[in-house]
């Protein structure tokens, strides 16, 4: 019997690049398959209390739609579209591939042949940095210290894992810090985590106000997160 799999899209002011995102996932069938299906079982949009017009592009490719009514933050909109998923692999990505977002099956194999729990997808080094990269930093010694693991990419979005990992994670963050929650949890809990480098292309933060507000949003997600996971482990020690 075939694997199921849901594909989970948070999203939140993407009316921009959703639609080409959720194009690309339609025309991505697996390898070799006549009936040209396409490689998922369900997608899965979660419109994050957009203004804009991303919930209308959405429903135009899938009738598995959640609305939050307000802003309630990415990790937020990740659970709500897990509570809806009924795959037995979950893959979450961001809306805003674009194009891109044709090498997302390639997140799944290892997951299907059980030789990882969870992937996470590494995207190739930006050309043009504005920033510091402060907080990818943050993320990767925080998920060392307090996971053991070594992940390279520890913010990425994009990700697939077995619905295990997800079932029995402590809680989801409500922030940007839910990546690096995810993978601590996971790690803690011996799933194998393996990372695949991939083409993605995604909106880079800009050197703008907006880029900055963006960054410090981050950095306090997932410091925040850290905060929460080193709680937990104090208490489990007792
Ligand atoms: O409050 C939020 C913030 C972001 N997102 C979504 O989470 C994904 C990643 O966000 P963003 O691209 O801003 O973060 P970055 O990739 O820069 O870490 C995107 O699909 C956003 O639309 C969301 O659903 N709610
Ligand atoms: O891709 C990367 O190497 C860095 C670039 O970080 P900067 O924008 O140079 O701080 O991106 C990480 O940090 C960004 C800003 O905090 C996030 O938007 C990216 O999701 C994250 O990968």
């Amino acid at each position: 019997m075939r694997t199921a799999v849901s594909v989970i899209i948070p999203a939140w002011n993407e009316a921009e690049r959703i639609g080409e995102t959720l194009f690309a996932l339609q025309a991505q069938p697996l390898g070799g398959d006549e009936k040209r299906l396409p490689f998922w079982d369900e997608l899965i949009v979660v419109d994050d209390g957009s203004t804009d017009d991303t919930l209308r592009i959405a429903r135009s490719f899938t009738d598995r739609l959640i609305r939050h009514p307000r802003n309630e933050g990415k990790g937020a909109a990740m659970e709500s579209g897990f509570r809806l998923a009924k795959g037995d692999v979950i893959l979450f990505l961001d809306a805003d591939l674009g194009h891109s977002a044709t090498h997302a099956c390639k997140l799944l194999q290892p997951v299907l042949s059980d030789l990882a729990d969870m992937t996470i997808a590494v995207f190739p080094k930006p050309v043009n940095r504005s920033g510091l990269g402060l907080v990818k930093r943050l993320a990767q010694i925080g998920v060392r210290r307090l996971g053991g693991c070594n992940v390279r990419a520890s913010l990425s979005g994009q990700r697939a894992m077995k619905r295990e990992v997800l079932e029995r994670i402590v809680r989801f963050e409500r922030g940007f810090g839910v990546e690096v929650g995810l993978t601590i949890d996971a790690a803690r809990q011996g799933f194998r985590i393996i990372e695949i480098e991939l083409p993605f292309v995604h909106r880079y933060t800009g050197n703008d106000l907006a880029g900055w507000l963006h960054r410090g949003k981050q950095l306090c997600s997932v410091a925040g997160a850290f905060w929460r996971k080193r709680r937990v482990s104090f208490f489990q020690r007792r």
